[in-house]
Protein backbone atom coordinates (compact mmCIF):
# COMPACT_ATOMS: atom_id res chain seq x y z
CA UNK A 1 0.00 0.00 0.00
CA UNK A 2 1.39 3.53 -0.93
CA UNK A 3 1.32 5.99 2.01
CA UNK A 4 -1.74 8.35 0.63
CA UNK A 5 -4.24 4.57 0.56
CA UNK A 6 -2.61 4.36 4.30
CA UNK A 7 -3.57 7.77 5.28
CA UNK A 8 -6.83 7.37 3.43
CA UNK A 9 -7.47 3.89 5.33
CA UNK A 10 -7.03 6.02 8.69
CA UNK A 11 -9.15 8.31 7.93
CA UNK A 12 -11.91 5.96 7.22
CA UNK A 13 -11.29 4.28 10.34
CA UNK A 14 -11.38 7.94 12.18
CA UNK A 15 -14.79 8.69 9.87
CA UNK A 16 -16.04 5.53 11.75
CA UNK A 17 -14.69 6.15 15.07
CA UNK A 18 -16.37 9.59 15.00
CA UNK A 19 -19.82 7.88 14.27
CA UNK A 20 -19.41 5.56 16.88
CA UNK A 21 -18.51 8.25 19.55
CA UNK A 22 -20.02 11.37 19.36
CA UNK A 23 -23.68 12.15 19.95
CA UNK A 24 -25.58 13.40 17.02
CA UNK A 25 -25.56 16.99 16.80
CA UNK A 26 -21.87 17.17 18.30
CA UNK A 27 -19.41 19.70 17.31
CA UNK A 28 -16.00 18.16 16.41
CA UNK A 29 -12.25 19.74 16.18
CA UNK A 30 -10.63 19.35 12.72
CA UNK A 31 -6.66 18.75 12.89
CA UNK A 32 -4.44 19.86 9.84
CA UNK A 33 -2.37 18.13 7.25
CA UNK A 34 -2.43 15.74 4.98
CA UNK A 35 -3.55 13.25 7.02
CA UNK A 36 -5.96 15.02 8.37
CA UNK A 37 -7.36 16.03 4.77
CA UNK A 38 -8.30 12.71 3.63
CA UNK A 39 -10.37 12.92 7.24
CA UNK A 40 -12.11 15.75 6.24
CA UNK A 41 -13.24 14.33 2.57
CA UNK A 42 -14.60 11.44 4.81
CA UNK A 43 -16.39 12.78 7.32
CA UNK A 44 -18.55 15.24 4.83
CA UNK A 45 -19.75 11.34 4.19
CA UNK A 46 -21.64 11.72 7.74
CA UNK A 47 -21.77 15.44 7.74
CA UNK A 48 -25.43 15.53 9.08
CA UNK A 49 -24.69 13.97 12.49
CA UNK A 50 -22.79 16.54 13.25
CA UNK A 51 -23.59 20.21 14.10
CA UNK A 52 -20.01 21.32 12.37
CA UNK A 53 -16.52 21.43 13.28
CA UNK A 54 -13.80 23.70 14.77
CA UNK A 55 -10.81 23.92 12.69
CA UNK A 56 -7.40 24.53 13.51
CA UNK A 57 -6.08 26.36 10.80
CA UNK A 58 -7.18 28.05 7.61
CA UNK A 59 -6.62 25.09 5.39
CA UNK A 60 -8.75 23.33 7.07
CA UNK A 61 -11.64 25.50 7.53
CA UNK A 62 -11.79 25.97 4.25
CA UNK A 63 -11.95 21.99 3.19
CA UNK A 64 -14.46 21.67 5.60
CA UNK A 65 -16.39 24.89 4.13
CA UNK A 66 -16.06 22.82 0.66
CA UNK A 67 -18.48 20.11 1.94
CA UNK A 68 -20.78 22.43 3.21
CA UNK A 69 -19.66 21.92 7.05
CA UNK A 70 -20.37 24.56 9.16
CA UNK A 71 -17.10 25.90 10.66
CA UNK A 72 -17.67 27.68 14.89
CA UNK A 73 -14.96 29.87 15.97
CA UNK A 74 -13.65 28.08 19.08
CA UNK A 75 -15.01 31.04 21.46
CA UNK A 76 -18.65 29.82 20.58
CA UNK A 77 -18.03 25.90 21.53
CA UNK A 78 -17.41 24.65 24.91
CA UNK A 79 -16.71 21.52 25.09
CA UNK A 80 -15.94 18.89 22.15
CA UNK A 81 -16.69 14.84 22.44
CA UNK A 82 -13.40 14.54 20.16
CA UNK A 83 -10.44 16.35 18.14
CA UNK A 84 -9.20 13.99 14.87
CA UNK A 85 -5.83 15.00 13.92
CA UNK A 86 -2.33 13.31 12.16
CA UNK A 87 1.32 13.64 13.98
CA UNK A 88 4.78 13.65 12.60
CA UNK A 89 5.74 11.26 15.01
CA UNK A 90 4.40 9.70 18.20
CA UNK A 91 5.78 7.18 20.71
CA UNK A 92 4.16 4.07 22.80
CA UNK A 93 3.30 6.88 25.51
CA UNK A 94 0.93 8.48 22.75
CA UNK A 95 3.36 11.80 23.09
CA UNK A 96 4.08 13.31 19.74
CA UNK A 97 5.82 15.90 17.72
CA UNK A 98 3.03 17.89 15.86
CA UNK A 99 3.66 21.13 13.67
CA UNK A 100 5.39 20.22 10.54
CA UNK A 101 2.43 21.49 8.73
CA UNK A 102 2.81 25.20 11.22
CA UNK A 103 -0.08 24.80 12.67
CA UNK A 104 0.64 23.43 15.81
CA UNK A 105 -0.60 26.15 17.92
CA UNK A 106 -4.11 26.43 16.94
CA UNK A 107 -4.00 22.30 16.95
CA UNK A 108 -2.97 22.72 20.56
CA UNK A 109 -5.84 25.02 21.29
CA UNK A 110 -8.46 23.01 19.88
CA UNK A 111 -7.29 19.90 21.25
CA UNK A 112 -7.60 21.79 24.92
CA UNK A 113 -10.86 21.93 24.84
CA UNK A 114 -11.95 18.48 23.45
CA UNK A 115 -12.27 15.76 25.36
CA UNK A 116 -10.75 12.51 23.17
CA UNK A 117 -7.67 13.46 21.32
CA UNK A 118 -8.00 11.11 18.55
CA UNK A 119 -4.12 10.78 16.42
CA UNK A 120 -4.49 9.13 12.80
CA UNK A 121 -0.85 8.29 11.31
CA UNK A 122 0.06 5.60 9.20
CA UNK A 123 2.73 3.17 10.73
CA UNK A 124 5.90 5.34 9.40
CA UNK A 125 5.17 7.83 12.40
CA UNK A 126 5.64 5.71 15.12
CA UNK A 127 9.16 6.34 17.26
CA UNK A 128 10.35 4.95 19.45
CA UNK A 129 12.09 8.05 20.71
CA UNK A 130 10.94 11.48 19.68
CA UNK A 131 13.20 14.11 18.04
CA UNK A 132 14.21 12.61 15.00
CA UNK A 133 11.73 14.83 13.08
CA UNK A 134 12.74 18.14 13.50
CA UNK A 135 10.64 20.00 16.65
CA UNK A 136 8.85 23.08 14.93
CA UNK A 137 8.29 25.91 17.51
CA UNK A 138 6.21 28.95 16.66
CA UNK A 139 7.82 32.56 17.83
CA UNK A 140 7.01 35.98 17.24
CA UNK A 141 8.79 37.38 15.04
CA UNK A 142 11.25 40.02 16.66
CA UNK A 143 12.25 37.22 19.03
CA UNK A 144 13.54 34.92 16.55
CA UNK A 145 17.44 34.92 17.22
CA UNK A 146 16.97 34.95 20.92
CA UNK A 147 15.12 32.04 21.08
CA UNK A 148 17.46 30.50 18.58
CA UNK A 149 20.27 31.48 20.92
CA UNK A 150 18.00 29.92 23.92
CA UNK A 151 17.60 26.16 21.62
CA UNK A 152 21.00 25.82 20.61
CA UNK A 153 21.88 25.86 24.68
CA UNK A 154 19.35 23.32 25.37
CA UNK A 155 21.50 21.55 22.35
CA UNK A 156 19.42 21.48 19.70
CA UNK A 157 20.06 23.33 16.14
CA UNK A 158 17.35 25.93 15.67
CA UNK A 159 16.75 26.52 11.71
CA UNK A 160 13.89 29.25 10.56
CA UNK A 161 11.16 27.89 8.64
CA UNK A 162 12.47 29.77 4.85
CA UNK A 163 9.25 31.87 3.57
CA UNK A 164 6.86 30.56 5.84
CA UNK A 165 4.34 32.79 8.39
CA UNK A 166 1.69 30.79 10.30
CA UNK A 167 -2.06 31.69 10.56
CA UNK A 168 -1.09 33.64 13.68
CA UNK A 169 0.93 35.99 11.94
CA UNK A 170 4.61 34.55 13.38
CA UNK A 171 7.58 32.77 12.24
CA UNK A 172 8.57 28.76 12.93
CA UNK A 173 12.09 27.85 14.01
CA UNK A 174 12.50 23.54 13.67
CA UNK A 175 14.48 22.29 15.87
CA UNK A 176 17.11 19.63 14.79
CA UNK A 177 19.38 16.91 16.43
CA UNK A 178 17.18 16.68 19.40
CA UNK A 179 16.80 12.91 21.29
CA UNK A 180 14.02 13.62 23.60
CA UNK A 181 13.90 11.42 26.68
CA UNK A 182 11.54 13.62 29.04
CA UNK A 183 8.84 15.13 26.28
CA UNK A 184 6.72 16.78 28.64
CA UNK A 185 10.08 18.05 30.70
CA UNK A 186 10.92 19.61 27.55
CA UNK A 187 7.52 20.75 26.33
CA UNK A 188 7.39 22.70 29.71
CA UNK A 189 10.93 23.79 29.69
CA UNK A 190 10.75 25.27 26.01
CA UNK A 191 7.58 27.32 26.88
CA UNK A 192 9.45 29.27 29.49
CA UNK A 193 12.07 30.84 26.46
CA UNK A 194 10.47 34.63 26.12
CA UNK A 195 9.19 35.19 22.64
CA UNK A 196 8.05 31.40 21.88
CA UNK A 197 4.51 31.12 21.28
CA UNK A 198 4.14 27.24 21.63
CA UNK A 199 6.40 23.99 20.62
CA UNK A 200 5.37 21.47 18.65
CA UNK A 201 5.53 18.60 21.23
CA UNK A 202 2.03 17.55 22.33
CA UNK A 203 2.83 15.34 25.42
CA UNK A 204 1.63 17.29 28.71
CA UNK A 205 -1.59 16.44 26.80
CA UNK A 206 -1.22 13.80 24.30
CA UNK A 207 -3.23 11.92 22.15
CA UNK A 208 -5.70 9.54 23.78
CA UNK A 209 -6.31 6.93 20.89
CA UNK A 210 -4.17 5.96 18.23
CA UNK A 211 -5.53 4.82 14.77
CA UNK A 212 -2.35 3.46 13.53
CA UNK A 213 -2.72 2.30 9.97
CA UNK A 214 -0.60 -0.10 8.50
CA UNK A 215 -0.30 -2.96 5.44
CA UNK A 216 -2.23 -5.22 7.49
CA UNK A 217 -5.13 -2.69 8.66
CA UNK A 218 -5.73 -0.08 10.83
CA UNK A 219 -5.14 -0.78 14.77
CA UNK A 220 -6.52 1.11 17.75
CA UNK A 221 -4.01 2.07 20.64
CA UNK A 222 -5.54 3.70 23.56
CA UNK A 223 -3.80 5.78 26.75
CA UNK A 224 -5.71 7.09 29.74
CA UNK A 225 -5.57 11.09 30.30
O1 LIG B 1 0.89 18.84 12.96
C1 LIG B 1 0.50 18.88 11.84
C2 LIG B 1 0.29 20.15 11.09
O2 LIG B 1 0.70 21.26 11.84
C3 LIG B 1 0.18 17.62 11.11
O3 LIG B 1 -0.73 16.89 11.86
C4 LIG B 1 1.43 16.83 10.92
O4 LIG B 1 2.39 17.65 10.26
C5 LIG B 1 1.19 15.56 10.11
O5 LIG B 1 0.84 15.90 8.81
P1 LIG B 1 0.56 14.82 7.70
O6 LIG B 1 -0.73 14.16 8.05
O7 LIG B 1 0.50 15.63 6.43
O8 LIG B 1 1.72 13.86 7.69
Amino acid sequence: MTQDELKQAVARAARDYVADHIPAGAIIGVGTGSTANFFIDELAAIKSRLEGAVASSEATRQRLEKYGIPVFDLNDVSEMPVYVDGADEINDKLEMIKGGGGALTREKIVAAVATTFVCVCDQSKLVRTLGKFPLPVEVIPMARSQVARALTKLGGQPRLRQGFVTDNGNVIIDVHGLSIGNAVALETELNQIAGVVCNGLFARQGADVLLLAAAEGVKTLTRGR
